[in-house]
């Protein structure tokens, strides 16, 4: 899978995660503090990573910011983005089950290198919805950014 990347700083978790991405056989793109040269202001960085999804050039995106507040608010804004903001691996799996997320935004403050593992694991094993609820619930926010369009 293709997955953009990006965080504000260069922290240890974010190399961590570049790392276990390239790992499990993802093809990573990164942006901000981890681009030499990119904007690595966390509204932009998050912008971009997201509009690499919302394109198709990249099939999903982590992005990173000190709280992963900020980072998840800018994917948000990119119509088709789907982003969710996981401090835990239960919640990366109903993101990915319920939501059909396909932007994961992480807090470099909070994710610990085992967390991440965690996290990853579980955003990567759970398949998008099935249930005929969670569908419209996921058209029905797609009909959301159609009106913002
Ligand atoms: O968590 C964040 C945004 O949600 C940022 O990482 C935090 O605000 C730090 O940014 P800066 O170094 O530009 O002050």
């Amino acid at each position: 899978m293709r997955i953009s990347v990006s965080s504000d700083m260069d922290e240890p978790v974010a190399r961590l995660l570049l790392g276990e991405l390239r790992a499990r056989g993802h093809d990573v793109a990164p942006h901000g503090a981890l681009s030499p040269g990119a904007d690595p202001r966390w509204a932009a960085c998050s912008e971009a990573a997201a509009r690499e999804v919302a394109d198709g050039t990249a099939d999903q995106a982590v992005v990173c910011c000190w709280t992963g507040t900020g980072a998840s608010i800018a994917a948000n804004k990119v119509p088709g983005v789907r982003a969710a903001l996981c401090t835990d691996a239960y919640t990366a799996d109903g993101a990915r089950r319920w939501n059909d997320a396909n932007v994961l935004a992480l807090s470099l403050r909070l994710t610990s290198g085992p967390l991440l593992k965690e996290i990853l694991d579980a955003w990567f094993a759970a398949d998008a919805p099935q249930d005929a609820e969670d569908r419209e619930n996921v058209a029905r926010v797609a009909r959301l950014d159609e009106a913002r369009r």
